[in-house]
């Protein structure tokens, strides 16, 4: 049997407010195959960050167990997880979280060579298979937010995660734009294995993905 390369098992998460607390995740399980595509989606405040935040570690949940490529991330001590997190989970962001300061090869190339695993041949392909070959030398602010959004799928897939998390990644890209990134990224998830979870308020976007999941008071059914 293949080992899931996500597996949430009957999550909790609260936030204590002044006065109430709220409970955000109350029963949340789900797993996901190598290779699988997943759009997570959800109203506006249904815990669709609070969920990735706690698959990725930036967070802690009350009770339940998460597995990444069967490691249990909710047991692990912080320097362990800071670990996984840096070498398994990719994470990818609306804001695209480029380093201002770096050109596009570095910025593509710096996880991996942060992680002491600097593999030249493998960003060498990603910047060609992202279309950034002409684009190396340029700085973030020099780019569009499609080139900018490609950077960024290419730093995350240059340490070939496991586990691939996307929060919103064409929530600033226009149609077109946002049918370059996808397709880029399912491409790259397909050849690798990685298991792709994408938040998405997009219905154009959500069918893409090979499955769907959607998040509502606290729990996930399938959409
Ligand atoms: N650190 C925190 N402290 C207290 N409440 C929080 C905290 N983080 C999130 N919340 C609350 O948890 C709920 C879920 O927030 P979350 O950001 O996960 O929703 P979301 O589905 O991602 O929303 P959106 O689609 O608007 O981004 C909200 O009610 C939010 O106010």
């Amino acid at each position: 049997m293949t080992t899931p390369a996500l597996d949430v098992s009957h999550l909790r998460k609260s936030f204590s407010r002044p006065g109430s607390d709220i409970e955000v995740l109350s029963d949340t399980s789900f797993t996901l195959e190598p290779g699988a595509t997943l759009a997570l989606t959800g109203e506006s405040g249904s815990g669709k960050s609070t969920l990735l935040h706690l698959i990725s570690g930036l967070d802690r949940p009350d009770s339940g167990d998460i597995r990444v490529a069967g490691q249990n991330i909710t047991a692990l001590p912080d320097h362990g997880l800071a670990r996984l997190r840096r070498e398994r989970i990719a994470l990818i962001f609306q804001q695209y979280n480029l380093i201002p300061s770096l050109n596009v090869a570095d910025n593509l190339a710096f996880h991996a060579r942060m992680a002491g695993r600097r593999d030249d041949a493998w960003t060498n392909a990603l910047t060609e298979r992202l279309g950034l070959s002409g684009l190396s030398d340029r700085m973030p602010d020099e780019l569009s937010g499609g080139q900018r959004q490609r950077v960024a799928i290419g730093r995350a897939m240059a340490l070939r995660p496991a586990l691939l998390l996307a929060d919103e990644p064409t929530g600033n890209l226009d149609e077109g734009s946002a049918d370059v990134v996808i397709a880029a990224m399912l491409d790259l998830v397909a050849e690798t294995g990685c298991a792709l979870l994408l938040v998405t308020h997009s219905e154009r976007i959500a069918s893409r993905m090979s499955r769907r999941l959607h998040l509502s008071h606290g729990k996930v059914r399938p959409a």
